[in-house]
């Protein structure tokens, strides 16, 4: 089960958060990220994680050609909804395929967890929230 991790820079802390507050289970999962978001990953959790283009060079697009071929099953993009990003296309091409495969997507905090929770059901995993 491979879920893709993603946050805009003034998101980058929550996600930071979370995946510190769910890193039991998120241990469990085959992990991507686009890159920045993955390097502060790794640098905060040491989590095994995929990284990818930065966004504005092209993650987006490599995450949602993922989607596309079916071999990323959920997405967590704590999206920042109040700065106008360059790359806004690819974004918006993102949030579509999600929707096009009917992959789980989570665009903010409050439902990150559910989206983590909906993968580790697949895996037949409980979810053990740390927080
Ligand atoms: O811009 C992003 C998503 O649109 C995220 O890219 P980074 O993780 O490289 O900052």
């Amino acid at each position: 089960m491979r879920l893709a991790l993603i946050a805009h820079d003034e998101k980058k802390p929550d996600l930071i958060e979370f995946a510190q507050n769910r890193q039991d289970d998120l241990e469990h999962l085959d992990l991507m990220a686009t890159g920045t978001t993955g390097q502060r990953l790794i640098d905060a959790t040491g989590l095994d994680i995929e990284r990818k283009e930065s966004g504005p060079l092209g993650g987006d697009m490599q995450i949602g050609a993922e989607i596309a071929s079916e071999t990323c099953h959920g997405v967590i993009f704590l999206r920042d909804p109040l700065t106008a990003q360059p790359h806004e296309p690819d974004i918006t091409a993102l949030l579509r395929i999600c929707d096009v495969h009917d992959v789980p997507l989570a665009t903010n905090l409050a439902s990150a967890d559910a989206v983590l929770d909906e993968l580790l059901e697949q895996l037949g995993d409980e979810p053990s929230r740390n927080g």
